[in-house]
């Protein structure tokens, strides 16, 4: 790889992004370091969705310059709308794992052989090194018991659970999550929650998470950005944004008093 500790993992540089005459991205810049946790919140409609499918090499886009782990989407003499050969796409996604609103798991196949399937026809390990590989994730998502389940037969919590295990077998470097609980009932939300915050403190994983859910923001993010209209119009830590949690301002408070 050739990223260096200093440089950034996610560089969007100047980047403008159009449907038609609509301009979604204009002139965005944004960096997200190695290892860090950054939450993009916004208005309905202002881009997020659309700043992690550019990532994803899911969508083009028109201006500037984009890299991950210090690989540019364009290639020199590279063609196609992201100017860059299949081959060279193929190897920047390879570093990206993706969790959707809508899972997408597919249904005719086991839980097991949903996070199974990539790791063997895309990275080409041998299947039973990628079984027990996704026998550990599932154990970590809390769902060892249902790998020889159908998604049909799962909740949906359970089904997002198996659809992180699922972008975990692929060894990501940078992990996208979009709103990966909106299609939840609220009920479900805690157990989705805990496994994303367990994931949080993998200091070498980045994660990128678009959301509603304040309850990320807070307890998973370094770093909490507002977006609006294409471009981030306020970040920072997350107490910063919200204010420092309840005990923690009363204990500031109180050694304030008594110092
Ligand atoms: N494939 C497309 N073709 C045309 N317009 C699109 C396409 N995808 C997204 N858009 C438009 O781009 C804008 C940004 O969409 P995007 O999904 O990134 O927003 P968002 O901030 O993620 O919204 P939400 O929070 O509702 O998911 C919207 O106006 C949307 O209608």
């Amino acid at each position: 790889m050739t990223d260096k500790p200093s440089q950034p993992i996610i560089e969007f540089s100047n980047v403008t992004k159009r449907f038609g005459t609509l301009t979604v991205l204009d002139d965005f810049n944004f960096k997200v370091a190695k290892g860090e946790k950054v939450t993009l919140i916004g208005p309905s409609g202002s881009g997020k969705s659309t700043v992690l499918r550019i990532l994803m090499t899911l969508e083009p886009f028109q201006e500037g310059r984009l890299a991950l782990a210090g690989m540019s989407y364009h290639e020199p003499n590279g063609k196609g709308p992201f100017k860059a050969s299949e081959k060279h796409l193929h190897q920047i996604r390879s570093h990206i794992g993706m969790v959707f609103q809508s899972f997408n798991l597919f249904p005719h196949m086991t839980v097991l052989r949903n996070v199974v399937e990539a790791p063997v026809r895309v990275l080409g390990l041998p299947r039973g090194e990628a079984e027990c590989r996704a026998v550990d994730l599932l154990a970590m998502v809390g769902l060892a018991d249902k790998k020889d389940h159908y998604p049909s037969q799962l909740s949906g919590g359970q089904q997002q659970r198996v659809a992180i295990a699922r972008a975990l077998a692929m060894r990501p470097r940078v992990l996208l999550f979009d709103e990966p609980t909106s299609a939840l009932d609220p009920q479900l939300v805690g157990e989705v929650l805990s496994v994303i915050r367990g994931l949080a403190h993998e200091h070498d994983l980045t994660m990128l998470l678009v959301t509603h859910e304040m309850r990320f923001a807070r307890e998973v993010s370094d770093r909490v950005c507002f977006f609006d209209k294409g471009r981030i119009c306020e970040q920072g830590e997350p107490n910063a944004i919200f204010g420092a949690p309840k005990e923690e301002r009363t204990r500031e408070f109180l050694q304030s008093v008594l110092s």
